[in-house]
């Protein structure tokens, strides 16, 4: 499989380059070339095969000769080793015919270790070969960067820097970014936003001798990796709810489009998903857009689903690129009137495409705390924020009552216990591996919203 960027005028790349690349030198974000598609035989097959399996035969087209099929395996096999579940992501019931999709069972209680822990297997074996050293420089607004952290520490030949945006992650969040001990660790509390904190990531790629220096490598979703794992659960739940003989529909609480873009890669690959339901938070700018056709950027309002307080969705570029007919030029001259002008209409046909795909709700503050009231009341189970989200918009966006709706629970709800306990009096407990988490000793390094200044401290403490 080759890659290309979605604006069009960067080399074309093979899986391990585009992984080890993260944003492509014109700017754009890798895609693959084409959709590789599987018949409904292949889908119907994927039915009670163990997790890795399926993670195999779904990633294998998008990785062709960058690793042996033995090694393929044996790297799935190690990342998803620490799992605490047998199922990886296993479903629950919530309802006659709605689901929870439990993506909390990694190392850092978020869906970003289901992806994070392939590709930090992904890179040590690539490194490994090539000898190279890398710096990791990634934005996060909560999960990516202790996800990040858990897969990077103590490697050989990598540091890894992470700008969360100060004072607006959870406690638990922060904790698991600044505790751990390793010293190719790095956690930057930048004085911004999340997007200011992407925004400087996407500027030290686009700084090329900057880039090339300190050999920059990211594990946002900006990494085409990442997106791919996360299509891989879309496949388990669809197959274990009686996909391909019967159609799923999926609720996606969204902040940076990479998780519910990886449903969108899967019904690509054929997959039979009915509703792909955008759930926002009052950062609302894909729910605007798919109401009134113009992305226009907004400012970013702190609320209790941190990890999407997100007003400018990095994947949004790689869903662009297909509305347009895969043409580079129209996806960068968007991307330009994003940069001058803050926001871009979309053409009538992008727009009936759009929602030909996707459906969308905001979700206000009250309501997400009641969606976890009254899940708790309903099913006796505690969720996040997050997935609070996403349970009241999967109720206001209800379709057909007799195709399952799967909610995606990104997270464990002991990553927010501020927020969880004052909306149902219930204070959700740290597993006993992180029960300490609040008693270790903190390492962060305050930084401005200033590319300079961020670029000088990563040049000088790096270790690799
Ligand atoms: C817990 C949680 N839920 C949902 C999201 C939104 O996912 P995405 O940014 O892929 O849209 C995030 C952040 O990525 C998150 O950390
Ligand atoms: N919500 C994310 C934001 C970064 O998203 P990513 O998927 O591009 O890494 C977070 O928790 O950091």
């Amino acid at each position: 499989m080759r890659y290309i960027s979605t604006r069009g005028a960067a080399p074309e790349l093979g899986f391990e380059d585009a992984m080890l690349a993260g944003l492509a030198r014109d700017g754009g974000l890798y895609v693959p070339a084409s959709w590789p598609r599987f018949s409904e035989a292949e889908i119907a097959a994927l039915a009670g095969l163990p997790y890795e399996e399926v993670a195999f035969r779904v990633m294998w087209p998008f990785v062709g000769e960058a690793f042996s099929e033995a090694e393929f395996r044996d790297i799935i096999a190690r990342a998803y080793a620490g799992f605490d579940h047998v199922a990886r992501c296993p479903l629950s019931q919530i309802g006659p015919n709605d689901w929870l999709l439990e993506l909390f069972h990694g190392p850092t209680l978020a869906f970003k270790d289901v992806a994070m822990q392939l590709i930090g297997q992904l890179f040590e074996a690539s490194l490994k070969r090539s000898g190279k050293r890398i710096t990791i420089v990634g934005a996060t607004s909560g999960d990516t960067g202790s996800a990040a952290i858990e897969a990077f520490r103590g490697r050989e030949g990598v540091d890894v820097f992470i700008l969360f945006p100060d004072g607006r992650v959870s406690e638990v969040q922060r904790r698991q970014m600044t505790t751990p001990g390793d010293a190719n660790v790095h956690a930057l509390a930048i004085a911004g936003d999340f997007d200011d904190a992407q925004a400087r990531v996407k500027d030290m790629f686009n700084d090329h001798a900057f880039r090339d220096a300190v050999g920059l490598a990211g594990v946002n979703s900006i990494n085409w990796a990442r997106v791919l794992a996360q299509a891989v659960y879309y496949f388990t739940a669809a197959v274990a709810l009686g996909a391909p003989h019967r159609k799923v529909s999926f609720t996606v609480p969204t902040g940076n489009f990479g998780d519910v873009f990886a449903g969108y890669v899967a019904k690509r690959m054929g997959l039979p998903i009915d509703r792909l339901v955008i759930a926002t938070n009052q950062n609302d700018i894909l729910h605007r857009t798919l109401e009134s056709g113009a992305y226009v950027k907004g400012r970013v309002e702190p609320s209790i689903s941190p990890s999407m307080d997100i007003q400018v969705s990095s994947n949004f570029e790689r869903l662009l690129f297909d509305l347009y007919d895969r043409e580079g030029p129209a996806v960068t001259e968007l991307m330009g009137e994003l940069g001058t002008l803050g926001q871009f209409a979309l053409s009538q046909g992008a727009v009936d495409r759009l929602r030909a795909e996707f459906d969308s709700a905001r979700v206000s503050e009250e309501e997400t705390r009641a969606a976890i009231r009254e899940t708790l009341a309903g099913t006796g189970k505690v969720i996040c924020p997050h997935t609070a989200v996403a349970v009241h918009a999967a109720k206001a966006r209800r379709g057909d009552p007799a195709v399952p709706m799967v909610v995606l629970a990104t997270a464990h709800a002991a990553k927010f216990p501020d927020a969880v306990e004052e909306a149902c009096g219930v204070r959700p407990a740290l597993p006993p591996f992180m029960a300490d988490l609040l008693d270790r000793p903190e390492r962060v390094t305050p930084v401005p919203n200033d590319l300079a200044a961020i670029e000088a401290i990563v040049a000088r403490e790096k270790v690799a």
